[in-house]
């Protein structure tokens, strides 16, 4: 039975060929941080309230310029064809149908456009690298804004991929005709990524700096929503670089080993920006239960990674939106539980440490 996001993660693990599995699951290192990620979540309880009517709950919410179903929103993650035959032609109907918004990968197997195309009622974000050859970023944008999208996701945690060791160890290659359609319509040709590594290493700029956003943030209306802040100070500086948002992200533990978790690094950041600036999170939110712990500690929304690759690895669109539905139920249970009608009334006082879990 899927009965929980556990139940597709074992039932992807059994379908998808160990390379693929090891590409989805693993982080950098030994996969220290992808374990801190989920970990943190056990450091805390809710302190719910009674006596409150919750006949009636409202999850939905208005965020850089959308509305929300939930506070939830699918993470770009590369390639859905290594995981389902259409990709994120299957995808996108399952975001659209909960009503969540979609970012899709630099590095999508499917481009915006065809997506836009084949699902006009999904909000699609799209989500860029600062290439080397900034005309690519530049033409991400463009090609964006043009299809409709509605904010611009920057990935700023990436001089180039983490030392990935399970895919160091099984020496992973992208298995043939998996083609990154989203690049290549930027590029003009078929990138090889048949080493993802390598080919950060050639392409990604290190040289990024805070320009690069301010830059980027001129170039186009759409919200520029900074993604792979971890610290207070670097929410900071992305805002005053024109950042609507920042998303508290390592990447899902993809790329430093030995990051803190990005619920533990989530205060912080809300701290430095104050209540009023959007902060997203993710890595690690595998349940209702943890989005609501996520909110309690000052997020505006999370981000699902992982999870939607299970989704469609378990049933294409219809297990995208299983997840998503589980993910959405299981929230408004928890705040049902937790004297919560709406998203305005979770505060701080909704969490509290797990008694013998921290110093
Ligand atoms: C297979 C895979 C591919 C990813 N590809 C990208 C990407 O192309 N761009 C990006 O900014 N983040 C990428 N990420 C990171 C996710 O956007 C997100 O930060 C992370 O998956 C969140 O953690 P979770 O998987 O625990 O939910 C990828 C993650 C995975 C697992
Ligand atoms: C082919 C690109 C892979 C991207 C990726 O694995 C990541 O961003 O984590």
């Amino acid at each position: 039975m899927l009965l929980t996001l556990s139940d597709y993660e074992a039932e992807a693990q059994a379908r998808l060929t160990k390379p693929v599995w090891d590409f989805v699951t693993g982080g950098a290192g030994e996969d220290g941080t992808v374990r801190a990620n989920r970990r943190a979540f056990d450091g805390w309880r809710f302190r719910p309230r009674v006596g409150i009517d919750v006949s009636s709950i409202d999850v939905s919410t208005k965020l850089l310029g959308c509305s929300w179903q939930a506070p939830i929103a699918i993470a770009p993650t590369a390639l859905h064809e290594l995981c389902a035959r259409d990709g994120e032609l299957a995808t996108a109907p399952a975001a659209a149908s909960v009503g969540l918004p979609f970012t899709v990968s630099t590095f999508g197997s499917r481009t915006i456009e065809e997506l836009a195309a084949s699902c006009p009622q999904a909000v699609l974000w799209q989500q860029v690298y600062v290439f080397k050859d900034r005309s690519v970023t530049a033409s991400l944008v463009e090609r964006a804004h043009a299809a409709g999208a509605g904010a611009i996701l920057v990935t700023v945690d990436s001089p180039w991929l983490g030392r990935r060791h399970r895919d160091m160890r099984g020496e992973f290659a992208m298995p043939p005709g998996v083609i990154a359609r989203n690049l290549a319509a930027s590029t003009g040709d078929d990138p090889d990524i048949v080493s993802p590594s390598a080919h950060s290493r050639r392409t990604m700029d290190p040289s990024l700096t805070w320009r690069d956003i301010t830059w980027l943030s001129g170039l186009t209306d759409l919200p520029v929503v900074c993604k792979g802040v971890q610290t207070g100070e670097d929410a900071v500086a992305a805002r005053e670089a024109g950042a609507a948002a920042v998303v508290v992200s390592n990447h899902g533990g993809r790329q430093l080993e030995g990051a803190r978790a990005t619920l533990d690094a989530l205060p912080e950041v809300v701290a430095a920006v104050g209540p009023d600036y959007p902060v997203l999170m993710d890595g690690g939110v595998r349940s209702g239960r943890d989005v609501l712990l996520a909110l309690g500690l000052g997020a505006s929304a999370v981000l699902v990674g992982r999870p939607v690759l299970h989704g469609l690895a378990v049933a294409g669109t219809a297990g995208v939106a299983g997840v998503l539905t589980t993910l959405v139920e299981e929230l408004v249970d928890a705040m049902g539980h937790c004297g919560r009608t709406t998203l305005r009334a979770i505060g701080h006082d909704l969490v509290t440490p797990t008694l013998g879990a921290r110093p």
